[in-house]
């Protein structure tokens, strides 16, 4: 097993007038890993992603990026190694930028990349999900939801990063796209060795990128292991039921 790159020490978090939200969560992602993070509404699957991302600090527990405490001097390289992709494709991309200076972006703000460099950069990423090098002179009202998830998953790695973190990717798209988007995600996996951490409730989602899941109830892991022992005898109850409110999973 090779070292995680994210990795989640018995964390809990506590917003400021509620319940524990996190309560001692343990889970870290590998270099080329994929998890799965799934959970019902409210289980903890946004906060348990901010964690991740240095956006809110635990209450409790540490959160290691290569081993480390995440430290200002380390953020850089945090950036470059993690990064992110949302649920609406909608709102995550500035309408008034054209999708050149959208993808390019991390590159611009990480410092890694200008001028015909980053250009190359874009267009080669931009190919690496499908879509044509005139698209960087456009605008996002100009495509469709699916094409606008997959501007942002060439924004997120343009700059090659080591791990993506994905929330809720598919689940504005309708099932073609999101079967298709799954697919693209698949490939960049495949290709690039990308290591994925995907929240989701949509298992069939899960079971076709993940190899390992993670199951969140009321802000504890209640069950983890690999995707598809899980889907075949969920030991939780809880797991049955997320299992059986999907309409049809991969046969197996
Ligand atoms: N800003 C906040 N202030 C107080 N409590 C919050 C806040 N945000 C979330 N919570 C609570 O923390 C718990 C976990 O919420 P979280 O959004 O992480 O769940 P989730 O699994 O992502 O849900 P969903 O699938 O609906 O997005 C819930 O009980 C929620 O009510």
């Amino acid at each position: 097993m090779t070292a995680p790159i994210l990795e989640l020490r018995d964390v809990s978090y506590r917003y400021r007038r509620g319940a524990l939200a996190v309560d001692g969560v343990s889970l870290s992602v590998a270099e080329g890993q994929s998890v799965g993070l799934v959970g019902e509404s409210g289980s903890g699957k946004t906060t348990l992603l901010r964690l991740m991302l240095g956006l809110a600090r635990p209450t409790a527990g540490e959160v290691l990026f290569d081993g480390a405490a995440l430290r200002p001097a380390t953020m850089r390289s945090f950036r470059a190694s993690v990064q992110t992709v949302f649920q609406d494709p909608y709102s995550s991309l500035d309408p008034r930028q054209r999708i050149g200076a959208i993808v390019a972006e991390p590159l611009r703000s990480l410092g890694l990349a200008r001028g015909a460099e980053a250009a190359g950069m874009v267009v080669a990423s931009l190919a690496s999900v499908g879509l044509p090098a005139d698209t960087v002179g456009r605008y996002p009202h100009e495509f469709s939801g699916g094409q606008r998830q997959r501007i942002a998953i060439a924004r997120a790695t343009v700059c090659h990063p080591r791990l993506l973190l994905a929330d809720e990717p598919v689940s504005a798209l309708d099932v073609t796209t999101r079967i298709q988007v799954i697919d693209l995600l698949i490939e960049l996996r495949a290709s690039a060795g990308l290591a994925v951490l995907m929240v989701s409730h949509d298992l069939s989602a899960v079971a076709a990128l993940c190899d390992d899941t993670v199951v969140l109830q009321g802000g504890t892991v209640v069950e983890t292991g690999s995707t598809a022992e899980l889907l075949r005898s969920p030991a939780q109850a809880y797991t049955r039921r997320l299992v059986d409110a999907v309409p049809r999973l991969p046969a197996e």
